[in-house]
């Protein structure tokens, strides 16, 4: 295990690369199981769980090339089943699920459990692809599919308790695209991902349309063929570092990335008083002519604020002397394991239900903590580049599976940091 030690006070500057999108690789990349052909995925990102997908695809029966972050695929032939071992490792392996049942009619899938972000069922996910025709049934911890007549076109709406499902409508659309007749799929997520995972179906001749929007329409084809796509930019990596150059930077560029993925971002960051700038694909966050004020948002789906920029955006509120901020969480209620954490290194944090209330204080302190999640151990080495003295990030693979490369990224924008083992 590796832990990140950051030495606090520096200033940041100068321009970062941002890496393709996680989770649009995630989908992606479990996509190229609907055909026999080869499949070229570009821009795909260095990290634990695009390596798990991988590994999952492998032992699905598909051949898996990878140059870089180029990924050659070609699952000619492949199994229904999906190994536990390696599915029990990553949430997002469920969106197999949907190729398999698109492609054999059969799937066999490891029941992901909770995480420390709080509940995550996949009820959505089942009742989507049971208005596909397809039987459900649970069995030692395995979610098995099968539909013995061909799938069908239906309409259905996918929108749960807490909103849309990202994945669940992932999911839906990987099987719906073979399926006979037209899937209408109503309260649809809108995220850039599912769009961009239908931009690539689309170009492997499915007939998809409104991706992007809560209402999906798709005209089942009767197979897909092989394409090349270029995944997009990770709009929460490319957010997370616009947070960092806020916090302590003196002008931070993010590249390759899509602005308007970031319009809630931005949006904060202006509403807070720093100074955006946007130029052709890329974001520059600076010091606004003012002293920072505090700011609150409430987490919805896309285009709200993601759940995915909230533990950040703490980070940034705990650095807002004297400035009240509140974060509130209404997609994963129970995603505040930062707060503890935050709160070791000096920051003044009250918790109302689902709301954070933040005081900014007038220096954080580094100290040992510890990573919970992808985006609470961001947060955490947000902090740390602000505080006074020394903070040891521990458990540091839950960074390693959503940032490719963050502790050198930071290092080329001037933060001091660097891995060592526990
Ligand atoms: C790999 C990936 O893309 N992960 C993202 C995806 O996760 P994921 O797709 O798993 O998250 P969902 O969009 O499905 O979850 C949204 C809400 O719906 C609930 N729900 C979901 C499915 C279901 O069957 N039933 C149900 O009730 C969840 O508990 C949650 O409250 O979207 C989340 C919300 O933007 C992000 O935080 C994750 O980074
Ligand atoms: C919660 C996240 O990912 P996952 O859904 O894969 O757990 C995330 O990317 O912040």
């Amino acid at each position: 295990m590796q832990k990140l030690i950051v030495q606090g006070g520096t200033r940041l500057r100068g321009k970062v690369t941002i890496s393709g999108s996680k989770n649009s690789s995630l989908p992606i990349l479990a996509a190229t199981l609907l055909t026999k052909d080869e499949c070229i995925i570009r821009q795909v990102p260095d990290l634990s769980d695009t390596n798990y997908m991988l590994q999952i695809l492998r032992e699905l029966g598909a051949e898996v090339e990878r140059a870089s972050g180029t990924m050659h695929i070609k699952a000619e032939k492949i199994v229904s089943d999906t190994p536990y071992d390696l599915v029990r490792k990553m949430r997002a392996s469920i969106c197999v699920m949907g190729p398999l049942t698109g492609r054999l009619r059969k799937a066999v899938v490891s029941m992901p459990g909770g995480c420390v972000i709080g509940d995550r069922p996949v009820d959505l996910h089942l009742k989507g692809l049971e208005y596909l025709g397809a039987k459900v049934q649970m069995d030692g911890g395995n979610i098995h599919i099968e539909a013995t007549e061909p799938l069908k076109g239906t309409t259905m709406n996918l929108t749960g308790k807490f909103g849309s499902t990202v994945l669940g409508t992932d999911n839906v659309l990987m099987a719906a695209v073979l399926t006979k007749g037209t899937t209408i799929i109503e309260g649809a997520a809108a995220e850039p991902e599912v769009e961009d995972l239908a931009n690539f179906l689309i170009k492997m001749g499915a007939k998809i349309e409104g991706a992007g929007t809560t209402r999906i329409v798709v005209e089942g084809v009767e197979e897909l063929h092989g394409a090349e796509h270029t995944v997009i930019p990770d709009r929460i990596e490319a957010g997370t570092f616009l947070v960092a150059g806020a916090i302590c930077g003196d002008g931070v560029m993010v590249r390759r990335v899509d602005p308007a993925h970031l319009k809630t971002t931005t949006d904060t960051l202006l509403a807070c008083g720093y100074d955006i700038a946007i130029s052709g694909d890329t974001v520059t966050v600076m010091p606004g002519s003012g002293d920072p004020k505090g700011f609150h948002f409430t987490t919805r789906p896309y285009p709200g604020f993601p759940t995915d920029m909230q533990a950040q955006f703490c980070a940034l509120a705990c650095t807002l002397q004297g400035q009240l901020s509140t974060a509130r969480e209404t997609i994963f209620p129970q995603r505040f394991m930062h707060v503890p954490e935050l709160k070791r290194m000096g920051a003044s944090i009250e918790m109302e239900g689902d709301t954070a209330r933040i005081t900014g204080v007038p220096q954080l302190s580094g100290a040992p903590v510890m990573a919970s999640d992808l985006r609470a151990s961001a947060a955490l080495v947000l902090a740390a580049l602000n505080a006074k003295g020394t903070t040891e990030v521990h458990r540091l693979y839950h960074i390693d599976r959503g940032y490719e490369h963050l502790d050198e990224k930071l290092a080329t924008l001037g933060a001091v940091l660097q891995r060592a083992k526990e």
